[in-house]
């Protein structure tokens, strides 16, 4: 057995001291009771840069036609057709010009015969004319033979547009003209039901005139660390502490799942004291994520706060504290606080936390948000060096995945060993292998199940 090999086995595992007696839970017993109990929040009308990431909850119409009006779509000049009809270089169309219409113009001027109006690009094509030649294809009114490169800054010629413009080339019907109507007409269904609300979409809904849009809003995630031995990085750390990781873990990771999450620092073990800083924070959350105190030692305060057994408080909710056949992430906590928001009580070890909230709460917040689906993707892949794992339990190992060719499986390595508190690997992995409950062990060159939890082949 290789090094590496060796450090996989379940070997002083702290999931190994099981009593046989205990009611454990699968993985997907307890991923079930989850998306059973959560569901998508009630729809709410927000601003366009509120709802960026949000899923729209009914089809949205176009109230107008985009364009709004036939406008030019170059700097140049309006024109009847059969003014510049055979024009060339040594033959031009010599128009009179009767007007400046700019971007935004309201009075515009009539175009008759062998008259011409200055236009620029999103004016209003003005009644009479037909299409825009651009100043490119005229002298631009210098009364020159060459084709003029643009034209007067209107600052420095304020009076506008007049006299005489000479038209090299003749121009068919319409050109150089953006029809009203012809990207959006009124009426049109523009964004289905279930939209990802991105850049481009909300551009779109600020461009039919809408300033508010009805969505799924993003879930509010209040992440809190519990345990007296944990600091604020940054500070100094004194005998016997830690830096809290797992709260900066936690929010970040909320936030990548699509939530508005709000870090809570840590909170000491003390079981009094958490049970306000829950019940304070429950006024701005929706969801509810903890780290740390569920497991059987002396402090695991979060069990005691929120479930008190023969206490004089009635507990804050119905929160079900239970083992789960999984390795790491053994220990977990799940249910409602006040009968509606759904609260998690994760295992302290960063690794377990991280990966908990990976496979149970990440599921949850997408649910929340209207996702139709909620997991990270799942591929197969050739583990390129064996592994082994306790028996009767699903472990996810960390690990770092490569894309196969095309049409080829990728290849994935575990990194790192199985201890729950190495921080260090879960940095390099990309995905977890998925080993199961009845499988011991895994060879090299055998195919395995692997959770991307980002897009695979990025870079370190
Ligand atoms: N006798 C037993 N002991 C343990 C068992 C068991 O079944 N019997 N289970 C082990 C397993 S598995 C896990 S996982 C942990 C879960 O423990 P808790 O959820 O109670 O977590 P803590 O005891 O509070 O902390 C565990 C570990 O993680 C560190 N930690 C906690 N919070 C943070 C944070 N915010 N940032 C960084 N690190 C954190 C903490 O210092 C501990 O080292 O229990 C095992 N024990
Ligand atoms: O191994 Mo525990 O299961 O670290 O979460």
């Amino acid at each position: 057995m290789s090094d590496h090999q060796h450090e996989h086995t379940a070997e002083g595992d702290p999931c190994a001291a099981d009593s046989g007696a205990e009611r454990y839970w699968t993985v997907d017993e307890h991923l079930a009771d989850i998306l059973g109990t959560v569901g998508p929040l009630p729809p709410l009308d927000l601003q366009l840069l509120e709802a960026q990431g949000c899923l729209t909850v009914e089809r949205i119409t176009a109230a107008v036609d985009l364009p709004p009006f036939d406008n030019s779509s170059m700097d140049g000049y309006a024109v009847r057709i059969a003014d510049i009809e055979g024009a060339t270089e040594e033959y031009p169309s010599v128009l009179t010009v009767v007007g400046d219409i700019a971007a935004g113009a309201a009075d515009l001027p009539v175009v008759g015969p062998g008259q011409c109006a200055r236009i620029m690009t999103g004016a209003p094509l003005p009644p009479g004319a037909e299409a825009v030649v651009p100043v490119e294809w005229t002298d631009g009114g210098s009364g020159g033979k060459d084709a003029a490169v643009g034209m007067a800054p209107h600052s420095s010629s304020p009076e506008g547009a007049g006299g005489e413009v000479r038209v090299f080339q003749p121009a068919e019907n319409g050109a150089f003209v953006r029809r009203r109507g012809d990207d959006i007409t009124a009426g049109q269904v523009v964004l289905p039901e279930g939209t990802l609300l991105g850049p481009a979409q909300i551009g779109l809904l600020a461009a039919i005139g809408q300033d508010s849009v009805r969505v799924r809003p993003r879930p509010r995630v209040v992440v809190l660390s519990t345990g007296s031995e944990l600091v604020q990085p940054g500070t100094p750390v004194g005998p016997g502490q830690i830096s809290d990781s797992n709260s900066f873990a936690l929010t970040a990771a909320a936030r990548d799942a699509g939530a508005i999450a709000y870090r809570v620092g840590g909170v000491p073990d003390d079981a009094a004291r958490l049970r306000e800083v829950v019940e304070d924070q429950l006024i701005r959350a929706d969801l509810v994520v903890t780290s740390g105190g569920v497991s059987v030692g002396a402090y695991d305060v979060v069990k005691e706060a929120l479930a008190p057994e023969g206490g004089e408080q009635p507990p804050l909710g119905a929160i079900s504290f239970r083992k789960l056949r999984m390795q790491p992430g053994k220990p977990q906590g799940f249910g409602l606080l006040d009968g509606t928001v759904p609260l998690f009580a994760l295992p302290g070890n960063p690794v377990s936390a991280y990966l908990s909230f990976e496979l149970f709460v990440r599921p949850a917040i997408r649910a929340m948000l209207g996702a139709e689906e909620v997991h990270r993707p799942v591929v197969r892949a050739v583990l390129s060096q064996g592994l082994r794992s306790p028996s009767g339990r699903r472990q996810f190992a960390r690990a770092r995945y490569v894309a196969g060719g095309p049409g080829e499986p990728g290849s994935v390595a575990p990194v790192g060993g199985a201890g729950s508190h190495l921080v260090g690997p879960l940095a390099q992995a990309n995905s977890v292998i998925v080993v199961p409950e009845d499988t011991t062990s895994v060879e090299a060159g055998e195919q395995v199940e692997v959770v991307l939890l980002e897009a695979a082949d990025r870079p370190i």
